[in-house]
């Protein structure tokens, strides 16, 4: 493989906040994803696409070109990409539990049982084949309930299925999948398998899943960014235990959803948060919700730590994550999954809007153009939720770039309200002791 070389300032092609991007008057940028980010980049002023194997400025690729070429690419100091070289370290459903299982092992020995409990946010997970035994032990402790074999190479809900009974899972032993390697060498899919919530919170009967954006900026220090806006998921068979088969009924996804029969995208099966937050509002009253809204924001952050250490941190990326959660009937937040390639198509116009405004704050925040001081703590949609510790909004007056519409009772209500739950969530001294 060629090394790649990008940015090298030919032409007039350039922009800028450091000196030697003076005088330059566009951004020179790559973009390997056909739907909504195209959109944006494209009506982004002063910004031009390179085909090919032009130089570039700034890189919105999916993870296999980062997987292919980023090792092999020389970057100059201002360029941009919107991977971290290993963020499957979060985004693949083994690793990030590994991640965090660790993370909370280390909270219990260096500050104790309480603050590790704060990382049960994730179901019981193992991962298959290597944990086999462990999981057939957790199996016959907790007899009756129903368990979810997740491929961790696989999106969309492909190769997922629910079962009850060990022998469910004999098809997959026998494939030769019970071991890391098959007889003629071949690795073997890995899975993991994981219990599953039994009582998730229904809204007119049918189970949703919540996606949230959050965008990192840097791992060392972490500064990372909530975004208001997201959505919820809903599926479009009533739920029930009684069919455990019925993936139209058990798996949210909208790439699942869009194939069932009735699926109507501009009838509802997403709900905007805003939408979701008055409804349970209305339901539970406003303490309930902010504990809720309180909780998450406890998973973005613990999250994101486990694997501070890990990531490689490089100043040219930075990291749009869509996170996926499951609310239960008590009104408790679950971590299902990290993506590193949340999908910006949208399945109606208010989804398309949403999405636009998503990616052009991103851009915003990561701000190609240095139109930031750096000390904004809100950037359009976007609230700085953690800059190398909990960010705390004492001034009224706030740092804020961009758009205020969004400055009212929106994803995580009043400003008041999230610092008020910024400061019980993340109370610095626990954060002080090295771990
Ligand atoms: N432990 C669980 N308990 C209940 N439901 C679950 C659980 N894990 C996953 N699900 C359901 O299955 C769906 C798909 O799970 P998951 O997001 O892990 O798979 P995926 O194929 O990687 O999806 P994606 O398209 O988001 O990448 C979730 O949206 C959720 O509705």
């Amino acid at each position: 493989m060629s090394k790649h070389k990008t940015s090298a300032y030919k032409g007039s092609c350039n922009y800028g906040r450091s000196e030697e991007r003076e005088g330059r008057s566009c951004v020179r940028y790559k973009c390997g994803l056909f739907n909504t980010i195209q959109d944006v980049l494209r009506q982004r002023p002063n910004w031009v696409e390179v085909k090919d194997d032009g130089e570039w400025d700034f890189n919105w690729c999916d993870v296999g070109w980062l997987r292919e070429n980023f090792d092999h690419t020389f970057m100059e100091e201002h360029v941009r990409i919107n991977h971290f070289r290993n963020h499957y370290e979060l985004t693949r459903k083994n690793l990030m539990v590994k991640n965090l299982k660790r993370y909370q092992k280390t909270l219990e020995r260096d500050i104790g049982r309480m603050e590790s409990s704060k990382c049960d946010f994730f179901p019981c997970t193992f991962a298959l084949p290597s944990e086999y035994h462990l999981f057939v032990e957790e199996f016959n402790r907790s007899p009756g309930s129903i368990w979810i074999m997740k491929p961790v190479a696989k999106s969309q809900g492909k190769g997922i299925f629910l079962f009850k009974k060990l022998k469910d899972i004999m098809d997959w032993r026998k494939n030769g999948r019970g071991t890391e390697e098959q007889k003629d060498g071949a690795q073997v899919e890995s899975y993991v398998v994981q219990c599953y919530i039994e009582k998730p919170y229904l809204i007119n009967g049918r189970k949703f899943d919540l996606r949230v954006y959050v965008l990192v900026t840097s791992y060392l220090p972490l500064k990372a960014w909530l975004y208001r806006d997201g959505f919820a998921r809903f599926s479009s068979t009533r739920f029930s235990l009684s069919s455990i088969d019925d993936k139209y009924m058990h798996l949210t996804n909208v790439s699942v959803q869009k194939t069932a029969p009735d699926y109507d995208p501009e009838k509802g099966c997403k709900w905007q948060m805003q939408q979701l937050r008055r409804y349970l509002t209305a339901k539970h009253g406003r303490e309930m919700v902010e504990t809720l809204f309180k909780e998450m924001d406890n998973i973005f952050v613990r999250s994101l730590l486990s694997v501070q250490k890990i990531i490689i941190n490089d100043k040219h990326c930075f990291e749009l994550y869509g996170y996926d959660i499951l609310l239960d009937q008590n009104l408790k937040p679950w971590l299902i999954e990290v993506n590193a390639s949340p999908s910006h198509t949208a399945s109606s116009q208010e989804d398309y809007e949403m999405k636009y405004r998503l990616l052009q704050d991103t851009l915003n925040v990561v701000d190609m153009e240095g139109r930031l001081t750096g000390k904004e703590k809100r950037v359009g949609g976007y609230d700085l939720m953690w800059n190398d510790g909990p960010v705390y909004k004492e001034d009224v007056n706030l740092q804020t770039f961009g758009s205020s519409r969004f400055t009212a009772n929106t994803h995580l209500g009043c400003v008041n309200d999230r610092e008020k739950q910024l400061r019980q969530l993340l109370r610095p001294s626990l954060f002080q002791k090295k771990m």
